[in-house]
């Protein structure tokens, strides 16, 4: 009996030593508890009121630092030490993941070297025992992926002996999000990001118009649809009161923006032409609008005058890569080229879908500074959209189900990670009637025609 106590004891101690991360804070928690039990009641319930009520106090006042200090360490300490650590040589054990050596007889298991959760994600970083292979692991996804209680297990390699296993807990994005509200008002910091859809960890998707051109990539009938609806949609008061334009181009004979041609100053379906026409007058009046307004300001707010003008481009391999007049499709590239380098200061603005990502499409791709991946064949177009590792970084685009269009991941200028989202759903009956609703007040074929524009609205930024 006192073997079997000791063994036990043995045992425990091994294991304990085993998990630093895990014995560590346990050991100083229990000698902090000790000293506390020391000093008398007054002195516990001050503690206690201090912790509590501090913690509560900053949750309230500074949640993303509160987040970001306190909740994410904690929620990564607690699966990689309890949740995966306690019991994972005996999963791996139950899932034959693991290598004898000849020699000593002695099994040896994938190793977790950290834990990174983000809302719907738990990222595992293995060490592989010299022997196993990434292949060993993806063998055993869906094994996995039941043992942890995970909807779905993936295996990417992170450099030669690791791997990272993500864990799906839960797809926050299953269900389809209804069209957002219209805006109500006019206030032009909303241009620095329209709300469009959800991020995973439920906050609102934001996307800055002023200021940027955003590429979307998907493949047929990943949503892209949806992305530039619900931006319509975000910008349509503006719209209204001329402090927006939007100058489209749909090459798909207006297959997807022929609903919404109410709100549109300009708008190209039929003849490839017109369609690189109105590309190089958007960029001719970027320039005369760039003269006019130099060393006036260097920070553009729209007015009635001046408006914000997004051109919007539905599939733009159509202009270029697939376009057979190679006289029209070098006249689209040089002027989304200008529209690209230089729009941003003067208030003109792109946002261009395509289903093929790579250069032969669009050869300005890296300058749009937001980008925006749906559902895409290959993880090899990932990188391409997203910048080099974002499929590596957790960008998944190759695995969202067909069945949930309008997923995708986004990676803002001077972000290292991408964020998954998804863009809310606009019914052809919220298209038909926002259209008939916020309609420009005054259409103008030209930009900055004239400055009888504002009288003639009756409206001011
Ligand atoms: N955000 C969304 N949420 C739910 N369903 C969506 C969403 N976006 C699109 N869908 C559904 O998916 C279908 C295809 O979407 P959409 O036409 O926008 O794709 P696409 O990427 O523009 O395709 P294509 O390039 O072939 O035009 C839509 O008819 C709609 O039923």
């Amino acid at each position: 009996m006192a073997w079997r106590l000791v063994r036990a004891l043995a045992i425990v101690v091994y294991a304990l030593a085993r998990r630093p991360g895990l014995t560590g804070p346990l050991l100083v928690a229990g000698f902090v508890a000790v000293q506390v039990a020391r000093w008398g009641w007054t002195a516990r319930v001050l503690v206690a009121v201090l912790i509590v009520g501090g913690g509560a106090a900053w949750w309230w006042r500074h949640r993303s630092s509160f987040n970001r200090f306190v909740r994410r360490p904690a929620v990564q300490w607690f699966r990689r030490w309890v949740r995966y650590g306690l019991a994972w040589r005996f999963w791996m054990g139950r899932l034959s993941l693991g290598i004898t050596d000849e020699t000593t007889g002695r099994t040896m298991r994938p190793r977790i070297v950290k834990v990174r959760c983000t809302p719907s994600v738990d990222r595992l970083l293995l060490q592989l025992p010299v022997g196993m292979s990434i292949k060993d692991l993806e063998g055993k996804r869906t094994n996995i992926a039941e043992a942890l209680r995970a909807v779905d297990a993936r295996v990417r390699k992170a450099r030669p002996g690791r791997v990272w296993l993500d864990l799906e807990m839960r797809n926050p994005l299953q269900a389809t999000i209804p069209a957002i509200p219209v805006p109500d008002s006019l206030d032009l910091s909303q241009l620095d990001g329209i709300v469009i859809g959800h991020a995973d960890d439920g906050t609102p998707w934001r996307l800055r118009i002023r200021g940027s051109h955003v590429f979307i990539a998907g493949a047929t009938g990943s949503g892209k649809g949806s992305i530039i609806w619900s931006a319509l949609r975000a910008l349509a008061p503006f719209i209204r009161a001329g402090l927006v334009q939007v100058w489209a181009i749909d090459p798909k004979g207006g297959m997807e923006l022929e609903f919404g041609k109410d709100l549109f100053t300009r708008y190209e379906r039929d003849d490839y032409e017109s369609m690189v026409e109105l590309l190089e007058e958007a960029a001719a009046e970027m320039d005369a609008r760039c003269k006019r307004l130099r060393g006036t300001t260097r920070t553009f707010k729209p007015t009635t005058a001046t408006p914000l003008v997004m051109v919007i481009l539905d599939e733009l391999a159509t202009l270029t890569a697939l376009q057979p007049e190679r006289r029209l499709q070098g006249r689209a590239e040089n002027a989304l080229g200008l529209l690209l380098t230089k729009g941003r200061a003067p208030g003109f603005h792109v946002m261009a879908a395509a289903q093929d990502v790579t250069k032969r499409v669009c050869e300005w791709r890296d300058l749009f500074p937001d980008k925006i991946a749906l559902r895409l064949a290959k993880a090899a177009e990932v990188d391409m959209v997203l910048g080099d590792d974002a499929w590596d970084n957790g960008a998944l685009c190759d695995s969202i189900p067909r069945d949930l269009p309008g997923i995708g991941y986004v990676r803002l200028e001077g972000q290292s990670q991408s964020t998954r989202v998804r863009a809310a759903y606009v019914t052809d009956d919220e298209i038909k009637a926002m259209a008939a609703q916020y309609r420009p007040v005054h259409r103008l074929h030209s930009v900055d025609s004239s400055d009888t524009t504002t009288s003639e609205t009756g409206e001011a930024a």
